[in-house]
């Protein structure tokens, strides 16, 4: 098993005490891709923040690779290498004088040799379709904020990680950069079998993408399924606070209206080949 979470709970020590996991039990296996949804202050940053041992629970264990990163001697930094985390904003946590430096930090700090970064700064570049010479000598501070998103994605890849996980990468994208980013996850999900966590609010990007959907409430994984089975229970979704994608509430209510449709697509294309179908055989 890659990450196993067993009784995990999460109290954050200060003022309010606020118990942001209470009792989360949790595999996710190589090869997966996890949609992370709930309504805000559901627990979502924090859990996936236990993944790299940035957060060390209140109580309860964490393993990556059969290894227990919750005691006191476990290699953090070791850790850090399997599994990448790309933050909420990421663009804030650049800090390096040049796109070049910046990406290069991660593998400059585990010793590789200058030939061997130059070639994985290249290759990072290349995946989020940065180009290499015309960005690796800029100041990261004068990019678009989609650019600085990318060489901040750029960073994490650059070490190579198993696992990325991602907390809300498309907040504030425009739909062109929502739609590069899905392209990126996609390829590093099919391509290079990366294993995938990504929390978002977007659900048609949760939908379109995952393998496994994990819905969390007040703390709690309250459904972890396939996508269909998760966004076939409107009723418990609503009451959660969340929504379907768009296009697969349209189908509900065209369902609702007695046309016989699939209400389970997630992509317009699908949706709409769905739906001339259906009107067709009206
Ligand atoms: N650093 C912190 N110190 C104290 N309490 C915190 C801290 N971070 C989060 N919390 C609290 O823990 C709970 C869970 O927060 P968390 O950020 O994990 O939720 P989330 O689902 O990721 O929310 P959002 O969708 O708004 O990012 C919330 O009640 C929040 O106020």
């Amino acid at each position: 098993m890659l990450i196993e979470l067993e009784n995990v709970s999460h109290i954050y020590q200060d003022e309010n005490n606020v118990k942001a996991l209470k009792n989360i039990n949790l595999e996710i296996s190589k090869g997966e891709f996890i949609g992370i949804v709930g309504h805000t202050g559901s627990g979502k940053s924090t859990l996936v923040q236990l993944f790299n041992g940035l957060i060390i629970p209140s109580s309860g264990t964490v393993k990556v690779n059969g290894k227990n990163i919750t005691n006191q001697k476990s290699n953090l930094k070791e850790t850090r290498r399997h599994v990448g985390l790309v933050f909420q904003y990421p663009e804030h946590q650049l800090f390096e004088e040049s796109v070049y430096q910046d990406i290069a930090f991660g593998p400059k700090n585990i010793g590789l040799k200058k030939d061997e970064i130059e070639d994985r700064v290249k290759e990072v570049m290349g995946l989020v379709g940065l180009d290499y010479n015309q960005f690796k000598d800029r100041s990261p501070f004068n990019l678009s904020g989609g650019q600085q998103r990318k060489v901040a994605i750029a960073g994490v890849l650059a070490l190579k990680p198993d696992v990325l996980v991602l907390d809300e990468p498309s907040a504030g994208l425009d739909p062109q950069g929502r739609k590069q980013l899905a392209e990126l996850l996609q390829y590093l999900y099919q391509e290079l079998n990366m294993t995938i966590i990504l929390i978002s609010h977007r659900m048609e990007e949760i939908a379109e993408l995952s393998s496994r959907v994990i819905v969390m409430h007040q703390g709690e994984i309250v459904i972890d399924d396939n996508p269909i089975e998760v966004f076939s229970k409107e009723q418990k979704l609503h009451k959660l606070s969340l929504d379907l994608p768009q296009i697969t509430e349209i189908l509900h209510r065209l369902d609702e209206k007695g046309l016989k449709v699939n209400k389970n697509l997630f992509s317009i294309s699908e949706a709409s080949t769905e739906i001339i179908k259906a009107l067709r055989s009206n």
